[in-house]
């Protein structure tokens, strides 16, 4: 359980990237520079510069055993605007290639998509901060992507060029060729000397005078993970990723070390994985574990339901009584179980400070009980790429973005995920029920570690409940569908009994340790 480095004060734009860009072995601090105009080039790279300069030495980032100081990854980022501001790129006007270190308002890629491709590294951050210095939109590609997603999301979002590492460049070379985009190598985060930290303090100048970018210019567009249907791409500008900005959460009272760290986020498929690994370690070693994630400031999850049994045994283990939260490609963090007070199992807490969220009803109108979660948030994306019809239907009156998450509200104003509205809400002779809820009952039993609810269409009910189930390692007795209707019986109304079982060795997931249940379904109903 130990091997994570997590971030401890996180630089806002890498809240920004998809989760699966933010894994184990990542660590970063930050303190940032605040009361910025929201309306000026790239506030985000520029405080960011102005941290390397004012603080050359502190580390920015930590990954794989090593730290990185922000003017190092400043003065790599430079260096991969000037790579990219003087690349042939096919589709893009780039109007003058000088040098980046000359003329920096005369470089632009004029909105240019450039593909990132990197393990969690200084060096991925370091292409997004040099894509966005150089006028990009930065598109973060997904290492577990096999070669038709990779050409689906760079055709789709029309990628100039991407950046990535030696180790996938034989095969993004090929997968660019087929797309007729560039490749280029990220170079390594590396020291800088002197003269760069004195360029750099220049570059603020310039970047201060500068107003090639606003606020409302793409930054970053993020492909959904694809649970139900073909992956989106999520517009986000800069003045969404500023907005989330981390204000100065972390007391500076010296009792933590610069480099300690502090942070922990996951999905819950992470938490399963690491609770398995633990189980098989050695006494000292378990023990070693324990402590070091007992350690940590605050250990969160997010993205997919997490289960209640996961969250009792990671809370018995480490002391940490899991953070749950609720976000989207879409528009990031929307409700989350709070920092200080009850963090409520089976729940994702509340909205977050200046989100704002309505319950619609399946008439239209606004629902105090089971509907629709709809949500209006600063951090919202901005559009679809290439889908302003798909754009316009995702939007009800008032700039609410529907989520196509069915919710319910508890007793004490914490909301509940009852699941997709099409994948996870089953209709069952007249029922409407929530595959999520009763997954969380099933996981309960002893001998079951991973469940997937489906509905699986019936002449006689619409749908019936049925179960795919993965019985714990070792286990005696495998579950047959009797015991699981016994174990059902007591804790679920009848009619939300699973009528069908298939016992598997594994649940295929995404990136995301999703589970495409539309694919699933067709799966089984042939
Ligand atoms: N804490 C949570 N509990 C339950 N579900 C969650 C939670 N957090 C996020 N989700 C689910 O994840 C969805 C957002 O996931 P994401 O934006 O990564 O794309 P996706 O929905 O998995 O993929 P696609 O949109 O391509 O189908 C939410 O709409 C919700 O269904």
């Amino acid at each position: 359980m130990v091997p994570f480095k997590a971030p401890n004060r996180l630089v806002p734009f890498l809240r920004s990237l998809p989760r699966w860009r933010q894994p184990p072995g990542l660590s970063l601090s930050y303190r940032f520079i605040s009361g910025a105009s929201p309306n000026i080039l790239m506030e985000v790279v520029k405080a960011t510069l102005k941290r390397a300069s004012a603080a050359h030495d502190s580390v920015a980032i930590r990954a794989e055993n090593n730290c990185y100081s922000y003017t190092q990854l400043v003065s790599t980022a430079c260096n991969i605007c000037d790579q990219l501001c003087s690349s042939n790129l096919s589709n893009t006007e780039c109007r003058d290639r000088t040098s980046l270190h000359t003329n920096t308002e005369s470089k632009n890629l004029h909105g240019a998509r450039v593909g990132i491709l990197a393990r969690p590294s200084a060096e991925f951050v370091a292409g997004i901060l040099g894509t966005w210095l150089s006028g990009g939109v930065a598109v973060p590609l997904a290492l577990s992507y096999p070669e038709t997603e990779l050409l689906h999301v760079m055709n789709d979002s029309d990628i100039s060029i991407v950046l990535s590492t030696q180790e996938h460049q034989e095969l993004m070379e090929k997968v660019t060729s087929k797309c007729s985009s560039n490749f280029s190598l990220l170079p390594s985060v590396e020291t800088a000397g002197n003269e760069e930290i004195h360029f750099i303090s220049n570059m603020i100048d310039k970047m201060n005078e500068s107003r090639q970018i606003e606020g409302e210019d793409p930054a970053l567009i993020l492909y959904t993970s694809g649970t139900t249907g073909k992956p989106k791409g999520v517009v986000h500008t800069h003045k969404g990723i500023l907005s989330q900005r981390w204000r100065e959460s972390y007391p500076a009272d010296g009792s933590k070390s610069d480099n300690a760290i502090t942070l922990f986020t996951g999905v819950p498929t992470m938490y399963t994985r690491l609770l398995q690994g633990y189980e098989t370690m050695e006494p000292d070693l378990k023990t070693a574990s324990a402590f070091a994630a007992s350690q940590l400031r605050l250990m969160m999850c997010g993205s997919s339901a997490l289960p209640y049994p996961v969250m009792k045994h990671w809370e018995e283990i480490t002391g940490h009584r899991l953070l749950e939260r609720y976000g989207m490609t879409e528009f990031v963090m929307a409700l989350s179980n709070p920092l200080h007070g009850t963090r409520k199992a089976g729940t994702v807490g509340q909205p977050l400070p200046r989100v704002e969220v309505k319950i619609v009803g399946e008439d239209g109108t606004i629902s105090d009980g089971v509907g629709e979660l709809c949500v209006r948030s600063p951090s919202q994306f901005k559009e679809y790429w290439k889908q302003p019809k798909v754009t316009q239907e995702s939007f009800i009156d008032g700039g609410f973005f529907k989520t196509g998450d069915t919710v319910m509200v508890d007793e004490d104003g914490y909301y509940i995920i009852l699941g997709r509205s099409n994948a996870d809400i089953m209709k069952v002779g007249g029922y409407k029920l929530s595959a999520l809820e009763i997954e969380a009952v099933i996981l309960e039993h002893p001998s079951v570690s991973e469940c997937c609810i489906l509905g699986m269409q019936d002449e006689d009910y619409g749908e019936v409940v049925c179960a795919i189930i993965v019985p714990v390692e070792d286990v005696k007795k495998v579950i047959g569908l009797e015991e699981l209707q016994k174990w059902s019986k007591e804790r679920l109304a009848p009619y939300k009994i699973p009528t069908k079982l298939f016992i598997w060795d594994a649940i295929p997931r995404n990136a995301m340790g999703k589970v495409n249940k539309k694919e699933l379904k067709k799966l089984l109903q042939h």
